[in-house]
């Protein structure tokens, strides 16, 4: 097991808003994430969730705040900047995103392939990454030939592939159906458990934060076990937004004992 480094921000975001139309989708956002913290992200649909997402990896600008991923400012980088800062976060979009043209093989090596990598070590690193989202006997396929389920543990190892020290998940279980999200949860906590690295994850499904706050990897059963006498996950944290606000950030307990009664419906 990696040795527990000091608490230090990965990302760091203050006062962001952003609106389209006069439509104000996130309105004075702030939180912190350390490293080998994993901050679930809910809140109800159209809540600014996913503009979050795409304004920390530098894809859209926000008209206002601040944004600091390893330290630098991303508000202000530019395209080349955006590119190395990138090259260490690991983003897996809604509905996977893959290259409908690409066999599996290139689609997880994409990134690999844009950096120049030697194709052996790259073909190594692919097999590495579709082993540990139990998915080597894939690796010739079309992402046609693929399972909603399967195609996004694809995308979860193209995230993976250049071992990232921050990932962001959007929606990763969203559109499938129960049993193969808890598969899909089970993976994002074996990464969380196994490499400790920084992630924000947004969800829809209560069941999927939950149970990632609960569980913990086994290593020698190679599966997520109930953290036993109710305790929680301690590096996982939640951040709810409603309507473009922070209205929740802190602790699983936190969010469980809060007598807020937005959050208690939310929650409910
Ligand atoms: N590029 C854009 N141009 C205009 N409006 C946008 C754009 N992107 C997002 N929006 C609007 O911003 C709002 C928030 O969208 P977002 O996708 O971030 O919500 P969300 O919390 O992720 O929702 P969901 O849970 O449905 O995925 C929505 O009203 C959406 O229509």
């Amino acid at each position: 097991m990696p040795e527990e480094k000091p608490k230090e921000p990965v990302l760091e975001v203050r006062n962001v808003s952003i609106a389209f139309d006069n439509n104000r989708v996130l309105d004075d956002v702030s939180f912190t994430l350390n490293n080998g913290e994993t901050c679930v992200l809910l809140g109800p649909a159209g809540g600014g969730k996913s503009v979050l997402l795409k304004i920390i990896n530098g894809l859209i600008p926000p008209d206002s705040g601040s944004i600091r991923v390893f330290g630098q400012e991303v508000t202000t980088m530019k395209q080349q900047e955006l590119f190395q800062m990138r090259r260490r976060v690991g983003m897996v979009f809604q509905e996977s995103a893959l290259f409908d043209s690409m066999d599996v093989e290139d689609n997880v090596a994409y990134r690999l392939n844009e950096e120049g990598v030697d194709p052996a070590e790259a073909h190594k690193r692919v097999e590495e990454a579709l082993e540990f989202v139990e998915l080597g006997q894939a690796i010739d396929k079309f992402p046609s030939e693929l399972s909603g389920g399967m195609r996004r543990r694809v995308s979860i190892a193209r995230a993976l592939i250049t071992k990232p020290d921050l990932i962001l998940y959007d929606s990763p279980t969203g559109g499938l159906d129960p049993i193969t999200s808890t598969t899909i949860v089970e993976l994002i906590l074996k990464q969380r458990d196994e490499s400790h690295t920084t992630s924000l994850m947004i969800t829809h499904r209560l069941q999927d934060a939950f149970f990632l706050a609960t569980h913990h990897w086994d290593s020698a059963t190679k599966s997520a076990t109930l953290i036993p006498d109710g305790g929680v996950d301690q590096n996982t944290k939640f951040l709810v937004l409603n309507e473009g606000r922070v209205v929740f950030d802190g602790s699983t307990l936190e969010l469980t004992h809060s007598e807020d009664p937005w959050l208690q419906n939310f929650l409910s």
